[in-house]
Parts: structure tokens; sequence; C-alpha cells
């Protein structure tokens, strides 16, 4: 489905991705570790086209998107989170879920054609606020959500996109700690929910551990390794990468 082969990006001397290689199938959840600077960021930026890589190649279902602009790429099932910016806050739930239906359904879409599509995009859009949790919060101001809420609400502007792959950075970032069960669960619910590939950086091991596949563990630009949770933890390597750091 997603495969990313021989990625790196060159800053000046310096390759804050190293050569990096990954396959990640439908349904499959890989999640990406590594210490602080290890590059997770910019590879997921290579990955999405936000950053345009110095050598190597992705590969969406076998096509080669390295070329194209990050709209392209999401438009051909690549789909990555919204920031918490692209959110309106002076808009409902509802209305923002509903202008990234519209997005997506895009120019195929005659609003002033069908009088059905009023309702066809309101409906999808409450099936995503129930695919995140968010169904009784659909008239809320979506300004008013708190921090957990914010993160499902942009969870569910991602769902809007319809990807085959999806990319989380961080998910967790300044949630509070109560909050967190629930979300883990709603991200568990994503491949489930839509076949689509899910891959995820998450600093929290607690929560990595309980919801990936497989791991990738990122350190200086490279890859360490890629393998189940529990290889992965027992690698003299990667315990060796984080000497220091709470594994
Ligand atoms: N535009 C840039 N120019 C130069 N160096 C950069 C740039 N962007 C990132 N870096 C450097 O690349 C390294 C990797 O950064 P990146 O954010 O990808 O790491 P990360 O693994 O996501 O880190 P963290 O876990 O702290 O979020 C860091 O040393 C960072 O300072």
């Amino acid at each position: 489905m997603l495969e990313v082969v021989e990625l790196s990006w060159r800053v000046g001397d310096i390759a804050i991705v190293d050569g990096v290689s990954l396959r990640l199938d439908r349904g499959e959840f890989l999640g990406v570790i590594g210490p602080n600077g290890a590059g997770k960021t910019s590879l997921f930026n290579l990955i999405t086209g936000s950053r345009r890589a110095s050598a190597g190649r992705v590969l969406l279902d076998g096509t080669d998107i390295s070329g194209l602009a990050t709209h392209r790429r999401a438009q051909l099932g690549l789909g990555r989170t919204f920031q918490a910016s692209s959110v309106f806050g002076a808009l409902s739930v509802r209305e923002n879920v509903r202008l990234g239906v519209q997005a997506k359904l895009g120019g195929s879409f005659r609003l002033w054609r069908r009088a059905g599509s009023f309702r066809e995009v309101t409906e999808r859009a409450d099936q995503h606020l129930a695919t995140v949790g968010l169904s009784g919060r659909g008239d809320a101001l979506a300004g008013t959500l708190a921090h957990g809420e914010k993160r499902k609400l942009e969870i569910a502007l991602l769902l809007a996109g319809e990807p085959t792959v999806m990319l989380l950075d961080e998910p967790m970032a300044g949630v509070a700690s109560e909050d967190v069960p629930d979300l883990v669960e709603v991200i568990r619910g994503l491949t489930r929910h839509t076949g689509a590939a899910v891959l995820m950086v998450e600093h929290h091991m607690d929560v990595i551990l309980g919801l990936a596949d497989r791991l990738a563990v990122m350190h200086h630009g490279s890859l360490l390794a890629c393998d189940t949770p529990e290889a992965v933890m027992a690698n003299p390597t990667v315990q060796e990468a984080y000497l220091g750091e709470a594994l």
C-alpha cells in the first residue's frame, strides 16, 4: 500500500533522514518511535510531500508519488491529521467536518443541482463524527472544544478526506492524561472502520505499544529496526539508542 524506498533528506552536510525504507500494508498499524530529533517528523514530511526528498521514492499502491505536490498525494489517498489551525473555531464541529467532506467531493458535487446533496454531505459528516465519538458535539462551536475533543475533530477531518493511508504525528501531545484512553480507542478503531493503514509517531510508549502491529525505530535519521513491538523492545541496538531515556 505505502512503500518508502531509501528515502533521504539532507540539509547541507547533515542527513536528517538517511536512507529509510519501509512498507505499510492495508489495515496495518505501524508505530514510529525514536529519541528526540531522530527524524520522525521529517520522515512524515517527506512522505506527505511537505518536504522534498534529496533521494529515494515514495510509492502509494505501486504508483511513484515522489514528484507530486502534497495536495495531489492527499487526493490519491495519503492523509495527515490537520493541525489545530485548520479547524475553524467560529464554526460548529459539524460544519467543520462538512467542509472537509465537500472538499473531498470537490467539483463533482454540485450542490445547486442536487437537492439531496446537502443531506448527503451532512450524513457523511455525522458518520465521521460518530466514528471519532463526537456525535453529541456536532452543534458545539469548534473553538470551545477541550483539547482531547479537538484531536478527535482533527481525526474526523482526516476521515473526511477518505484516505487509504493515515499519518498521525503525536496525536496525544497536549492531551490531558484522563482523556488519553478514550483517544487511543478512537485511533484503534481507525483501521477497523476504514481498512486504511496507519503510520503514527508517538512518544508515549504505553500508547504506541498498545496500538502498533509493528514498530519502526529511528535514530539519527536512520531506521534502526522495524519489527513486532516485542522484537523491537528486546533488540539490544534499540535499547542502546534509548540509553538514558525511558523505553
Ligand atoms: N528545516 C530544517 N533545517 C535544518 N534542520 C532541521 C530542519 N527541520 C528539522 N531539522 C533537524 O532535524 C532533526 C530531526 O528533526 P525531527 O523534527 O524530524 O525529529 P523528531 O524525531 O520528529 O523529533 P521530536 O521527537 O523531538 O519531535 C533535528 O535535529 C532538527 O533540529
